[in-house]
């Protein structure tokens, strides 16, 4: 996340850490959203390599052991079928992992809310962006949570020739556009928006600029979850 500011601990409790195993530690590599006890929901493009996954739920601050995290084991991991990794411009940008057990739920581990099928928000929703991601273009990655206020920018200003053009399509949710963005390592967490007094996760980030994260008229870009309902429904019942 580029710019915004550090979350409270704990205020976006279906915020998970992906990591994967290597050389016998495993990393930090992309968010992802707690939606079932024992599912997760993430952008296709983090998993699109074969590797050992663990979520980390209730975290905050990755490099120290704050008390409140539960690690979690992967047993399957299901990406959108017509995910194509040469191209996040088609969209399909999500994935859906089950975890080996269930989480404990309490109030720093909550499930997301999804938004119902086909809801799509009004330009400038308040929404919040989520993630230990970038803190800056080709700069490291957060230890603790950060958030930032990014308002959805609706597709027909997205789809601008001088936004992002028909790169965009309304399978995707875009937001933000200003000195705030996501930030390569917040792939796959939630776009956070609050629809009727509740936070609902409208979005998995999925794509910024490849000339700069936060790269103005070029928002960050989300898989809109409301276009995936039934694909979700299909796999975790
Ligand atoms: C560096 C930048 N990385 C990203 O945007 C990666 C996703 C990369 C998927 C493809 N391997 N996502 C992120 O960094 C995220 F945190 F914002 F989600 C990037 O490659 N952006 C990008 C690439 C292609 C296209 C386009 F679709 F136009 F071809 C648009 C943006």
């Amino acid at each position: 996340v580029v710019g915004g500011e550090v979350a409270q601990p704990n205020s976006w409790p279906w915020q998970i850490s992906l990591q994967y195993l290597s050389g016998g530690s495993y990393y930090h590599t992309c968010g992802g959203s707690l939606i079932r006890a024992n599912w997760v929901m993430t952008a296709a493009h983090c998993v699109d390599t074969s590797r050992t996954w663990r979520v980390v739920l209730g975290d905050h601050n990755l490099n120290t052991n704050e008390g409140r995290e539960q690690y979690m084991s992967v047993s399957n991991v299901y990406i959108h079928p017509n995910w194509n990794s040469n191209n996040v411009a088609s969209g399909y940008d999500i994935a859906l992992l089950r975890l080996s057990s269930s989480a404990t739920l309490n109030s720093y581990v909550k499930l997301a809310t999804l938004p119902p099928s086909g809801q799509v928000l009004p330009h400038n929703n308040p929404c919040y962006i989520t993630g230990w991601g970038r803190t800056s273009t080709g700069g490291s990655l957060s230890a603790q949570l950060k958030q930032a206020y990014l308002p959805v920018v609706d597709y027909s200003t997205c789809t601008r020739s001088d936004w992002w053009g028909s790169t965009v399509k309304n399978t995707m949710v875009c937001a933000g556009g200003g000195v705030d963005s996501g930030c390569n390592g917040d792939s796959g967490g939630p776009l956070n928006c609050q629809v009727s007094g509740q936070y609902v996760v409208h979005g998995v980030t999925s794509f910024v600029s490849s000339l700069g994260c936060n790269t103005t008229k070029k928002p960050t870009v989300f898989t809109r979850v409301s276009a995936y309902s039934s694909w979700i429904s299909g796999i975790i019942g």
